[in-house]
């Protein structure tokens, strides 16, 4: 169904090719993923089956990619929309109406399909893909979640033959993001729908994939093979992965379930040592270090703040928050004291974003209060809030205006009236390979996060919050996150992250705090809360349970201590 000849593509301006020698072939009815650390050329293989590569990115395309026979050099984007349907990276950009209804049905109606198909259609999609409640909401007022779905949802309506997918769940909840893999696996099972996607966090999908396409390296030719056969080579590789190459187990599990079948004589070596340990605190992410812990030296360029303890650096009181109609959060109370680490989780739309942006001051409490510091934040100049709390948003471009890293820098120092170079010094500190004059458009996205988060942290607020940082990242880049937000609370700022990557939350959080429907439902620490919550557990706690490790790392470290 898809077809690639000896394929390269080269950008221009380009030292070397994005692609090159890609010589490969999806059948019919198959679901492939499409996996590689970040920047390897994945986006622009996918590109190149939807026809937005060349046609609308630029560059040179060599070789030859057909679909469905048609060559999609010769075949603009539109005249492919019959057959491929395309999901981007950003959702946002791609919207072409204004409603949910509307935007689910505008790829049909351009397709010319009779209005009875078109409206059975959108029933259809609404109920598959739990968007009805929000059917004549305007897009615009969605949270991330919920504009992924209609994205998602806007091309199944149109039945393509191929879908072509740049990280369909990067922004959905883990429960979400089941249910939209599940709707893949049907087209690809009952209509024989070819999906091809791409996507980083693995542990999602690997299980799903009938072949894996690996780009293994920037320029380098693709490694195409059963998911066990690439997962066993490839430097991406979801947690239970990780699990089955610490145990050296054959072949390697993809899911939970296949882990669990193979994990009896690990969970009986482990046993003993839980059972020693005592509580399931010890197995707390940085198990043995509080906040604060004496014991872990702070990064160089992160000095520690003066903190006190004993007061909250921010604090939600019986917080409601209204967004247009909708009461966004609903009596939420949420205390953050120095040096924590707080994971956010909950549902697409249970008002994460919200809750973050109001100890930012974008929303006033419609009942309650939410300070931080001395600071109420809907009533404070924004030059002074600075000094109390950070928001690094979703996307981290929003935080991002001048067209060099070494201006950007200047105007945070000026901004945060912090003495000249500062910002730079934590530039440097968290990205020793970019140079003063690099576009912040153009670097990767997890180099963006950290340029974003050096811009925060030049006023040293106590308080970091961060949206959905892991959104597109690769292992090593959330790796290396995890490494600066470790620094921060061990100097003294606390953190709250809202995130949908349970894996992030089991490593890095003390605390998770789960909202539904705006309002707090769970708050505990992190081993407690995510155990007892399946949705939200790491894969490790699922395989091991009812042992109480939660990561990879964790079990390393408890099988050493044993040898
Ligand atoms: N439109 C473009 N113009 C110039 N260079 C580009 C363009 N799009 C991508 N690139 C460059 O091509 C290379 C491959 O990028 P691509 O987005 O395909 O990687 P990726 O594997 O999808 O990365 P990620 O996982 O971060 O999404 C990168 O070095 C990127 O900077
Ligand atoms: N500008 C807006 N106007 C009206 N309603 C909004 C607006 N922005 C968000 N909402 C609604 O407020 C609720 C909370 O949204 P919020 O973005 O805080 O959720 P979230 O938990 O961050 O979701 P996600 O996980 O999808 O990012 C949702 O029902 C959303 O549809």
């Amino acid at each position: 169904m898809i077809r690639f000849e000896q394929v390269s593509v080269t950008y221009e301006d380009a030292a070397g090719p994005a692609l090159r020698g890609v010589d490969l072939s999806v059948d019919e009815g198959e679901l492939c993923l499409l996996v590689g650390p970040s920047g390897v050329g994945k986006s622009t293989l996918l590109g190149a089956v939807s026809g937005l590569v060349p046609h609308f990115t630029g560059g040179t395309l060599h070789g030859r990619v057909t679909v469905a026979g048609r060559d999609t050099r010769t075949h603009r984007p539109r005249e492919l929309a019959d057959i491929v349907g395309t999901v981007g990276q950003d959702p946002l950009a791609h919207f072409v109406t204004d409603t949910v209804e509307d935007e689910l049905a505008y790829g049909m109606e351009s397709l010319g399909l009779p209005p009875d198909t078109m409206r059975r259609r959108v029933e259809e999609t609404l109920d598959l893909l739990g968007l009805a409640s929000l059917r004549d909401r305007p897009i615009a007022t969605l949270s991330s979640g919920q504009q992924q779905r209609v994205a998602i949802g806007s091309v199944l309506t149109a039945h393509p033959r191929v879908l072509v997918l740049d990280e369909p769940t990067s922004a959905l909840d883990p429960a979400a993001a089941e249910e939209v893999l599940a709707v893949l696996q049907r087209l690809v099972h009952d209509l024989g729908t070819t999906v091809l996607l791409a996507e980083h966090r693995l542990e999602r999908v690997v299980q799903y994939a009938d072949q894996v396409i690996l780009l293994p390296e920037p320029g380098a030719a693709p490694v195409i093979g059963a998911p066990a056969d690439i997962m066993a080579v490839s430097p991406v590789f979801p947690p239970v992965v990780a699990l089955g190459r610490l145990a050296g187990w054959s072949p390697l599990p993809l899911s939970v379930r296949d882990a669990r079948r193979k994990a009896k004589a690990l969970r009986e070596r482990l046993a003993p040592l839980a059972a020693a340990a005592g509580a399931g605190a010890a197995f707390q992410p940085e198990a043995g270090a509080a906040p604060l812990a004496p014991t872990r030296p702070a990064a160089p360029t992160l000095p520690m703040l003066p903190t006190n303890t004993s007061r909250p650096i921010g604090e939600a009181k019986g917080l409601s928050v209204r967004r247009g109609r909708i009461e966004a959060l609903k009596g939420v109370d949420l205390t953050v004291r120095p040096g924590e680490t707080i994971a956010l989780m909950g549902r697409n739309g249970a008002g994460k974003s919200t809750l973050l942006s109001a100890f930012v001051g974008l929303h006033e409490p419609a009942a309650g209060t939410v300070r931080v510091g001395d600071a109420i934040p809907h009533r404070t100049r924004p030059a002074e809030l600075l000094r109390h709390v950070g928001l690094v948003p979703q996307e981290p471009r929003d935080l991002l205006y001048a067209d060099t890293v070494a201006t950007e820098c200047q105007a945070a120092d000026r901004d945060a009236d912090a003495p000249a170079g500062s910002c730079r010094a934590l530039v440097t500190g968290l990205l020793p390979d970019v140079a003063d004059a690099t576009h912040p458009r153009d670097l990767s996205e997890g180099q963006r996060l950290a340029l974003a988060l050096a811009v925060i942290l030049t006023a040293r607020p106590p308080l970091i919050l961060l949206d959905e940082p892991t959104r597109g990242l690769d292992y090593a880049a959330k790796a290396r996150l995890v490494d600066i937000l470790r620094s921060l609370a061990a100097a003294g700022h606390a953190t709250v992250l809202a995130t949908h990557d349970v894996e992030l939350a089991a490593e890095l959080a003390h605390r998770v705090v789960i909202l539904a429907d705006g309002e707090v439902v769970a708050d505990g620490p992190t081993a407690e809360v995510v155990v007892s919550s399946p949705a939200f557990a790491p894969q490790v706690a699922k395989v091991l349970a009812p042992l109480p490790w939660l990561t990879v790392p964790h079990v390393a470290r408890a099988l050493e201590a044993t040898a």
